[in-house]
């Protein structure tokens, strides 16, 4: 099964990729956590995508596309129904979504579901202010909402935690407008297919699998 998780930045969209699969069977595609690997190991791809992510734009369409496609071919066993392939974070424009559309057919496959994630403004901007993140694991804490045992300190290595770059306050400012201008068309589109389940991103994270859980079946 292909699912999109469509949100804003900070929605919970990792947090629940996270939790799906602990449980379930299924696999992420982060096209954010391969940009942030590539510009950490200093590769061609990161060295390009690095200026747009730090002022929190979009990364142009022509580069993400193919590093979505490159990922996607190289999952295994994506045809036996039972795994669930987890989209998170693309597409994010009116034509990454039409790329997928088509890629999708190319490969006999299809989007099962889009799971929109609905979050107020403010709950967003303390999410992503206040995230702290792993530069070694990748695990991801929040300064209220999910701090680390001891503060400031990764649980699972030790490692001492940062603040994502474009977690800066004016940063995520300009992630929400780039949300709000260039992926919130999505929405309709896939309402439009009859394909999208919106959840309430403002509840738990045990709150938000058990509907995630629900909304599964109904697209079953
Ligand atoms: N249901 C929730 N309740 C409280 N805090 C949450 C919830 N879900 C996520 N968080 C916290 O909010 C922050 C953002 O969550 P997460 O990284 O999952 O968002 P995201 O949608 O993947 O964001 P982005 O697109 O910016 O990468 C994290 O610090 C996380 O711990
Ligand atoms: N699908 C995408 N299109 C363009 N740019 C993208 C895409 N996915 C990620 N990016 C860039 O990475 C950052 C962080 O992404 P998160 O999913 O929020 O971790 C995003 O602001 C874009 O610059």
């Amino acid at each position: 099964m292909n699912i999109i998780l469509l949100g804003p930045p900070g929605a919970g969209k990792g947090t629940l990729s996270k939790k799906i699969i602990e449980n379930l069977n299924a696999v992420q595609i982060s096209t954010g956590d391969i940009f942030r690997y590539n510009i950490k190991n200093e590769t061609p791809l990161g060295l390009k995508a690095k200026g747009y992510m730090d002022k929190g734009d979009l990364v142009p369409d022509e580069v993400t596309i193919d590093l979505l496609w490159d990922y996607f071919d190289k999952l295994e066993n994506k045809e036996e129904g039972e795994l669930i392939v987890l989209f998170d974070g693309f597409p994010r424009t009116l034509n990454q979504a039409k790329s997928l559309d088509d890629g999708m057919d190319q490969r006999n496959q299809k989007i099962d579901g889009v799971i929109y994630f609905d979050v107020d403004y403010d709950t967003l901007i303390k999410r992503t202010t206040g995230r702290r993140v792993c530069p070694n694991c990748g695990a991801t804490y929040h300064v209220e909402n999910h701090p680390p045992k001891v503060e400031g300190i990764c649980d699972n290595c030790g490692t001492e935690l940062i603040q994502r770059k474009d977690d800066k306050l004016e940063t995520v400012k300009n992630r929400i407008d780039v949300y709000n201008e260039q992926t919130s068309v999505l929405i309709d589109y896939y309402t439009q297919k009859g394909i999208l389940k919106s959840i309430d991103g403002t509840k738990s994270v045990d709150e938000i699998f058990d509907e995630f859980n629900n909304k599964l079946g109904e697209l079953n």
